[in-house]
């Protein structure tokens, strides 16, 4: 069956390179705005670009990888050839099922997903949540296609916008981390290349023993921390500095944020 691709950047490009390890590229069609772009990713991969409205007149199923403020117009754009029985698959932020329905022929089927960019490296995370008129087969379909890039969970859609502020949002806060730790190594003396390869390998190290071992986070961290010793020393100033109650407030900012892009707040 032909998926179409409406909106090849970052995550679009993530979610492609990833279905194409599993179906040819002739299963594929691309609709994206920017010429350049489009001829690079037909470079790239191989794949057929066509008009937007030409792609979802010739696939079954449809992926919306555009920008929130970019998926009303685009859903304009295409309602004319969208039929009940295709699967439209919206990974927009803050877009919900609801919305996209509204601006479609009835009995079109809806599923949303939060995705993250560490899909870009097949190690992603995406939760997905059905409309109205999807059932399991919609699901599974939609399962199948950013399982090509990950994990995938399922969550009713009133947990997406808390989905977006724990892992849609999530990989920004450990690259904060890591350029925080790299500038305090580089505080200590050492030479930067030498900082971000100590950093980057503890975190990689760090999140395949949480993940491979099974063991509570506080089990690990409790594991590192020696009594009087340095560990100590380094997490007791970050208490000091709230630093977990920062996390908190910007959990919950992120979920504020997506709810406000639900409610059409421009970006
Ligand atoms: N980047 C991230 O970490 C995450 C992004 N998302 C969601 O994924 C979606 C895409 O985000 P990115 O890939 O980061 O954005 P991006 O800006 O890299 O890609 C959007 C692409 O859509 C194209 N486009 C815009 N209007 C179009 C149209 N009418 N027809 C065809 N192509 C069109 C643009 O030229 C661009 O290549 C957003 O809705 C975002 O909320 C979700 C989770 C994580
Ligand atoms: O920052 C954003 O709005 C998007 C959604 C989750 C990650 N990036």
């Amino acid at each position: 069956m032909t998926v179409a691709l409406l909106g090849a950047g970052v995550m679009g490009e993530a979610l492609l390179a990833g279905i194409l390890q599993g179906r040819p590229a002739s299963d594929l069609l691309v609709g994206e705005k920017r010429p350049e772009r489009a001829a690079e990713l037909t470079e790239r991969y191989g794949v057929e670009v066509v008009g937007n409205a030409e792609a979802v007149r010739r696939a079954g199923t449809v992926l919306l990888v555009v920008k929130p403020h970019d998926v009303g117009p685009l859903l304009d754009e295409v309602a004319a050839e969208a039929r009940p029985g295709q699967l439209f698959v919206s990974l927009a932020a803050g877009i919900t099922t609801a919305f996209v329905e509204s601006r479609l022929p009835a009995g079109v089927a809806v599923v949303r997903v939060m995705p993250n960019t560490p899909a870009l490296v097949g190690e992603g995370m995406a939760a997905i949540s059905p409309g109205t008129h999807s059932g399991d087969e919609q699901l599974r379909e939609a399962e199948e296609l950013l399982r090509s890039t990950g994990r995938v969970t399922r969550v009713p859609e009133s947990q997406q916008d808390a989905v977006t502020a724990v892992s849609g949002s999530g990989p920004a806060y450990v690259f904060y981390v890591a350029e925080s730790m790299i500038e305090g190594g580089v505080h200590l003396g050492l030479t930067r290349a030498t900082a971000t390869e100590l950093v980057v390998q503890t975190l990689a190290g760090s999140a395949a023993l949480l993940r491979d071992s099974g063991e509570h986070p506080t089990v690990l961290r409790e594991r590192v921390t020696s009594p009087g010793g340095t560990t100590a020393a380094a997490l007791r100033q970050l208490e000091d500095g709230k630093v977990r109650a920062d996390f908190l407030a910007a959990l919950e900012a992120a979920r504020d944020r997506s709810r406000a892009l639900s409610s059409g707040e421009p970006a």
